[in-house]
């Protein structure tokens, strides 16, 4: 009696949330009156990888570009100062990386406070949100921006749900799981499809995935980002404090004003864009140590060819690896040799 209560509970309070998350969706899309004035600001985007300063208003987000970037953005102790997106370029490991300056925004900024909306539409174009905090200020800021964040469908520091899901012509519903499912089941999936007036699709759970996220699989928009938590003016907190503060997950403690501890967040931003730097070389020659090619983390010899020039992989004999992915110095191998930051190649040709 009181397991099928809870039950009960569990089947009422996750069919809402499945229909406010359709509800939301129905106001974000293009189109839509809500969504009409929400659209982002006009950047280009440039460089090798694109960053998004997000934060509440006088944190230091200006600051952080004037002191990384050559560009200028007026920074003043008076709230929204920056009233649009203010794009600069971070020189680092010879990649040149965008780090776009935005208004300052604040709680409800997702529903159309200030102009919320704009940026939130810039950070979903990012590759990197570097949520920017106040250490004066405690950690309210860092739960209420995530919650803005979550709730136009970005999500940070998460896997997207590791969930099959197809809709089908006809067949009904199949669904399957290859684990023991604790916080979702079979009949909840299928109150949710109702919802979306879905009735023949496939299902397969591969982890245990919560209703939640069974629903942001449906909407199929929702972004899955990096976040890195950047607490500034630390001068003004106690070491303790800054203590405390730097051993949060996914966490850099700095002071703009101070320039401290600055070098250590590119490191971080480097790691979290996960870029690689490659070094090509011809026979013969020296490495080109000026011209490296900035890939992603996890990039092969066929990616490294296809940065050279589109034709090059048809050509393709073998490469000569150098560097920490290579056996021995250099190791011969083929396309899907994986590469890693720092390593030489000498690419052959048939
Ligand atoms: N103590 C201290 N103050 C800082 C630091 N970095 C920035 N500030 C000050 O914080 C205030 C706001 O800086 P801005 O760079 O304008 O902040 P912002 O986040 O761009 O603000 P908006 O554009 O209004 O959203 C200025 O008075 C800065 O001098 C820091 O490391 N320590
Ligand atoms: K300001
Ligand atoms: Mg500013």
């Amino acid at each position: 009696m009181y397991v099928e209560l809870i039950l009960a509970t569990e089947y009422h309070l996750g069919l809402l949330k499945a229909k406010l998350a359709k509800y939301r969706q129905q106001l974000l899309e293009p189109g839509s009156k809500s969504a009409a004035k929400g659209e982002g600001f006009d950047v280009m985007k440039s460089g090798d990888a694109r960053v998004a300063l997000i934060g509440f208003p006088s944190v230091g987000k200006s600051t952080l570009l004037n002191t990384l970037t050559s560009t200028h953005s007026e920074s003043a102790s008076y709230e929204f100062t920056t009233l649009t997106c203010i794009p600069g370029v971070i020189e680092y490991n010879g990649a040149n990386i965008q780090l776009l300056d935005l208004p300052g925004i604040i709680e409800g900024a997702a529903a159309g406070k200030g102009r919320g909306r704009q940026v939130i539409a810039v950070a979903r174009t990012a590759d990197l949100v570097v949520m920017m905090l106040d250490a004066t200020k405690g950690e309210i800021q860092k739960e209420l921006l995530t919650k803005e964040l979550e709730s136009v469908g970005i999500r940070l520091n998460k896997r997207r749900p590791n969930i099959y899901f197809k809709q089908k012509k006809g067949g009904g519903m199949s669904f399957n799981s290859t684990l023991q499912l604790t916080k979702c089941n079979e009949k909840m999936v299928q109150m949710i499809l109702h919802e979306w007036k879905i009735f023949n699709a496939e299902v397969l759970f591969r982890e245990d995935c919560t209703s939640d996220e069974f629903v942001d699989v449906i909407l199929g928009t929702r972004v899955y980002m990096p976040c890195l938590y950047v607490y500034n003016k630390i001068d003004q907190v106690s070491i303790e404090e800054v203590d405390r503060l730097a051993r949060l997950p996914n966490t850099v403690v700095v002071s703009c004003n101070m320039r401290l501890n600055l070098d250590y967040l590119l490191d971080r931003v480097w790691e979290f864009l996960a870029l690689v730097r490659v070094y090509t070389k011809k026979r013969g020659e020296r490495p080109d140590f000026d011209g490296g090619l900035i890939l992603r983390r996890g990039c092969t010899v066929e990616h490294v060819c296809h940065a050279i020039h589109r034709t090059m992989v048809s050509t393709f004999k073998y490469a000569l690896v150098w560097g920490t992915s290579a056996k021995y110095s250099p190791q011969r191998v083929g396309l899907s040799h994986f590469m890693n930051h720092d390593d030489v190649i000498q690419i052959v040709n048939k």
